[in-house]
């Protein structure tokens, strides 16, 4: 790929300490559009005899702040926290680790398609947390929606589901979590380190980007990665949040959703969705790279 530099390797940990910094700029900056996404994508549908809580995204960001606060943008947010740094890491170090395992010889930069592979490693890793930690986050931010508070706060559901049904239960949602973010992770990868060539003037190293340029590459990359992540994302909110018992698998989810909201439910959220993707992915990238900087000054020859 392009003008990535012959011969330079990021180190696993080194990807793994600025992937923790890129996933807390990741939700600082994405979290309130977060949490939209999912109250549109789960509000119970209109019917004859009731309107939809919320008409859209702005309707849902002015009713939510002005019944708990701007701080009920941030509702759900304990659970990311302390999932979402990690995810970021170990979605860099996958990415990291499969970048080295395809290269042979570090002089050949790599493929587009090793750079994909590589990503979507990163997914797989990145499920062990992110399917209980998406679980724990929607059950959160959906609970004042549905007028129920039965949760005290991420460790309390996490305790109660796991109290209650077992760690099936935790886990609810794994393989529609796989189904959304493999893939998805490939592209945002890809996508990323192709805009950053392509960004490159010819003769210098993808390494010396400007900031303008890496927030532009890292924004396309979360739109992209969303454009495709967003169907699955809204099957997940939807499974994973539903009463037990109330769908038979997910094929039943994407049933029922498309049999009343037809396949625009489907992208349910979407604006809030693209919203939060830019910027919140370039703060993501931003993170990342200005992370490692920070540890290749600290410790340049590990
Ligand atoms: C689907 C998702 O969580 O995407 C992450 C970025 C974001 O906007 O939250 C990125 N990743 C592909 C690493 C999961």
């Amino acid at each position: 790929m392009g003008r990535e530099e012959p011969g330079r390797k990021i180190s696993p940990v080194k990807s793994f300490v600025a992937g923790g910094a890129a996933g807390a700029c990741l939700l600082f900056a994405g979290h309130p559009l977060d949490t939209i996404k999912v109250r549109l994508q789960t509000q119970p549908k209109a019917s004859p005899s009731h309107h939809v809580l919320y008409r859209g995204t702005y309707d849902c960001f002015r009713k939510t702040v002005s019944k708990e606060g701007f701080l009920g943008l941030y509702k759900g947010m304990g659970a990311p926290l302390a999932g979402v740094a990690p995810m970021m890491a170990i979605s860099f170090f996958g990415f990291g680790l499969g970048k080295q395992l395809l290269q042979s010889d570090p002089n050949i930069p790599h493929t587009h398609s090793q750079i994909f592979l590589s990503g979507m490693l990163g997914g797989v890793f990145t499920t062990v947390i992110v399917a209980p930690g998406e679980r724990i986050k929607c059950l959160l931010q959906v609970q004042s929606t549905s007028g129920q508070l039965k949760y005290a706060g991420p460790v309390d559901c996490a305790i109660r589901l796991f109290k209650e049904q077992g760690i099936r239960s935790v886990y609810k949602g794994t393989i529609i979590t796989l189904i959304r973010d493999v893939p998805s992770n490939g592209l945002y990868f890809m996508t990323y380190e192709y805009v950053k060539c392509l960004l490159t003037p010819e003769g210098e190293s993808v390494h010396h980007l400007s900031t303008p340029k890496i927030i532009l590459a890292g924004g396309t990359a979360g739109i992209l990665n969303w454009v495709i992540a967003l169907p699955p994302d809204v099957l997940k909110s939807n499974f994973q949040t539903a009463p037990d018992g109330r769908y038979r698998g997910l094929i039943d989810v994407l049933r029922e959703l498309l049999r009343e909201e037809g396949a625009r439910g489907l992208y349910k959220g979407f604006t809030a969705v693209m919203l939060r993707a830019f910027p919140a992915n370039a703060a993501c990238f931003l993170g990342f790279e200005m992370a490692l900087k920070g540890l290749n000054w600290l410790a340049p020859n590990w």
